[in-house]
């Protein structure tokens, strides 16, 4: 899709959840139908809050980092749930359902259905992630994890194609820092030889600049590089 200054826009419709912290969840908002959607929703988040942390855990132990180092210094999630539909594309080769990016949260748990389209950037070529069915939930490493661990988990590059005969959904759970936590590389993760990468950003700042530049490949982590 074009607008008029020929800026490609993203085929996609989305609808989102504000689930954590819980001050933020008012499923009043959601939809009532079916009957137990809110009920469902509200679990799911709950469930998948636990997953990332977990996640992040894991992460945190292969680092050699205390196991909750990686979830203290995100502090309280702030998590929301978005559910995309990407309608048949007439012309598909003319747009992207969402274009390239990384998210800028620290971790995402995605479920797709069984359509498909969805790539990651890997040594420079797009590689579809292929439905698995089931409960299969896709880990999507996020930029501020990128920044906390130095580098030494990159934050994912993707996008999600359109195709011309089939609608595609996919359920993506968002776990970020508070706006005012200041996020930088963990400190027993860096030493003389093996210097910070990136400089401390408040999350706030790093997501506002994020939708000022928009999301195109990871050019907002790159700026916080010290040496790009
Ligand atoms: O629909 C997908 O598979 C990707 C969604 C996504 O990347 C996002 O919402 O950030
Ligand atoms: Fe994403």
């Amino acid at each position: 899709m074009l607008e008029k200054d020929d800026t490609v826009l993203d085929w996609r419709d989305y609808f989102d959840h504000h689930t954590l912290p819980l001050r933020r969840r008012n499923p009043t908002r959601w939809p009532h139908f079916p009957a137990d959607y809110r009920q469902v929703v509200s679990e799911y988040s709950d469930r998948i809050a636990s997953l990332a942390r977990e996640l992040l855990g894991l992460a945190s132990e292969s680092l050699g980092l205390e196991t909750r180092r990686l979830e203290e210094a995100v502090g309280e999630f702030w998590q929301n749930i978005t559910i995309s539909y990407y309608p048949p594309c007439p012309q598909p080769e003319l747009t992207l359902g969402l274009q390239a990016h990384s998210d800028f949260g620290a971790i995402t748990l995605l479920v797709q259905d069984e359509v498909g389209g969805l790539e990651v950037l890997k040594d420079g070529e797009w590689v579809p992630v292929k439905p698995l069915g089931g409960d299969a939930i896709v880990v999507l490493l996020a930029d501020q994890t990128e920044i906390m661990t130095n580098g030494k988990y990159r934050s994912a590059q993707h996008r999600a194609l359109t195709n011309s005969n089939q609608a595609r959904l996919s359920v993506a759970t968002f776990h970020d820092p508070a706006k005012t936590v200041k996020v930088s590389p963990a400190s027993e993760l860096t030493s003389a030889s093996t210097p910070p990468l990136y400089r401390e950003v408040v999350y706030g700042d790093y997501v506002s600049s994020w939708y000022t530049k928009g999301p195109e490949g990871k050019r907002n982590i790159d700026a916080l590089l010290l040496e790009p």
